[in-house]
């Protein structure tokens, strides 16, 4: 019997099997799931950065320590190595060299090399059952192998050896689940692994308009912890929703869902943009594309001095003179040009670049939503050291950064503090604290 807290169900959903649903109401930033990883790969750009067990960054002058055995994974300390030892790797310790170098996986697309050794992984922590590969013998395994398949049928990768050698028949069952229900584990943000969460799998459906979010937490000698948070209220028997990709990839978002996890999403805002149709290409002069740019910030409404709250926006609220900023590449090059003209001290660039990206976010994803949360910081720390360094600004504009920088550290907390603290616990959130006590030195 799979276990759901008692404050969710699973009810029967029209297209995709079952929808998990609120049985009460849920709280603004309460946890309202958790589940340790069942198996979970590191990135291969992570490797030797990271442990790979717990996935922490090693703190001060520790250093990661090799496996003796492959010299292949690393460990923030033994305890570590030991429960990845006895969860899968004393059973492929000792092929896995051998198993990287082959042609057959080095003639893999990367995303196929990562799904062979999490398939590795998987079938290795299955054959350490007392009976090898009794999955009925693990509740995980059986909600894992009950798991809706990808749409499509494919070929397992190779993985590397095991004893005993696990039958074919298992290992295509395992991967058909892969695709659609795997999740990529991140930090800030930033992608650094994936992992199999099966009972997060069963309950879960996508939403591009999210009321929830994953969050991942990193322990010693634990396997990583998943936290479902929920991004706002959520009323009893509404559903429960997690993005499976970002919403603000509105051209291919569609495809992708359709391809890789076989639905057609019919949320308020894929309704929207099937409307509207192909997106409408940006205007080339920058002076027209200057005016779009104040129109998106008046339409969505944000005034840092003022603001206390952030204003709720709908994409749906998109007049048909900016449809053109919803493509991808406008919200791509906007955010570049905030990064690098806030790394090259062009603080007048990158505050308007910044705020206009802000209104951006406001209007295409959902309230509280992190990448929202980690954008003010950044805006924050941008204003900050416009302050400090006083360049290319007048002493008004400075007196006016100065109210807006903790307008923009509050919200960003206000957000951050919704989604808590996430891997080791070493964050954003410290670093608005930090930031919030220096506030009156400046
Ligand atoms: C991670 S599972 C979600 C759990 C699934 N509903 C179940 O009953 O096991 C992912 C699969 O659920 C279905 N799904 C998820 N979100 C959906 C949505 N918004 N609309 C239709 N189907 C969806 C798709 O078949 C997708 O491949």
């Amino acid at each position: 019997m799979m276990k759901i807290p008692e404050w969710l169900d699973l009810v029967p959903h029209a297209t995709a099997r079952d929808k998990c649903i609120a049985k009460t109401s849920l709280n603004e930033g309460s946890c309202i799931f958790t589940e340790p990883a069942f198996t979970t790969i590191l990135l291969p750009s992570e490797k030797g950065q990271r442990c790979d067990n717990c996935f922490r960054l090693p703190s001060g002058k520790v250093r990661l320590q090799r496996c003796t055995g492959c010299g292949s994974y690393w460990y923030c300390d033994t305890q570590c190595q030991a429960f990845q030892w006895r969860a899968h790797h004393k059973r492929i310790c000792k092929g896995y060299n051998t198993h990287l170098s082959s042609p057959e996986y080095q003639a893999l697309p990367v995303h196929e090399k990562n799904d062979s050794i999490l398939l590795t992984h998987t079938l290795a922590k299955l054959s350490l059952l007392t009976i090898p590969y009794s999955v009925e013998d693990s509740p995980s395994a059986t909600v894992l192998l009950s798991l809706l398949p990808h749409p499509q049928d494919s070929v397992p990768p190779p993985v590397c050896p095991i004893k005993p050698t696990p039958q074919p028949q298992l290992l295509k069952r395992l991967y058909a689940r892969f695709g659609n229900n795997n999740f990529a584990i991140h930090s800030r943000l930033t992608t650094v692994g994936h992992g199999v969460f099966p009972v997060a799998s069963r309950l879960f459906n996508h939403s591009c308009v999210p009321n929830a979010v994953a969050k991942y937490v990193f322990s010693s000698s634990q396997s990583i912890v998943m936290e479902v948070v929920a991004l706002r209220d959520i009323s009893p028997e509404e559903e429960v929703c997690l993005p499976y990709l970002d919403p603000a990839l509105h051209e291919s978002r569609r495809q992708i869902l359709e391809i890789s996890y076989g639905f057609k999403c019919q949320c308020p805002s894929c309704l929207f943009l099937q409307a509207i149709g192909p997106l409408p290409e940006l205007p080339i002069d920058q002076t027209e594309l200057s005016f779009l740019e104040k129109s998106l910030r008046d339409l969505v409404g944000f005034v840092p001095d003022l603001a206390h709250t952030l204003p709720e926006r709908l994409i749906e609220d998109t007049p048909p003179s900016l449809y053109c900023m919803l493509r991808e590449g406008y919200m791509a090059g906007l955010s570049e040009t905030f990064s690098k003209a806030s790394h090259e001290g062009q603080y007048d660039v990158a505050l308007e670049s910044g705020v206009t990206l802000l209104s951006l976010y406001l209007l295409v994803y959902p309230p509280n939503y992190p990448q929202t949360g980690m954008h003010l910081l950044e805006l924050a720390k941008t204003a900050w050291n416009a302050i400090i360094t006083a360049r290319g600004l007048t002493g008004d504009e400075i007196q006016m950064l100065k109210q807006q920088l903790p307008v923009f550290l509050s919200l960003a907390r206000h957000i951050l503090t919704i989604l808590g603290p996430e891997d080791d616990g070493v964050g954003p959130l410290q670093e608005i604290q930090t930031l919030q006590q220096l506030l009156p030195d400046i």
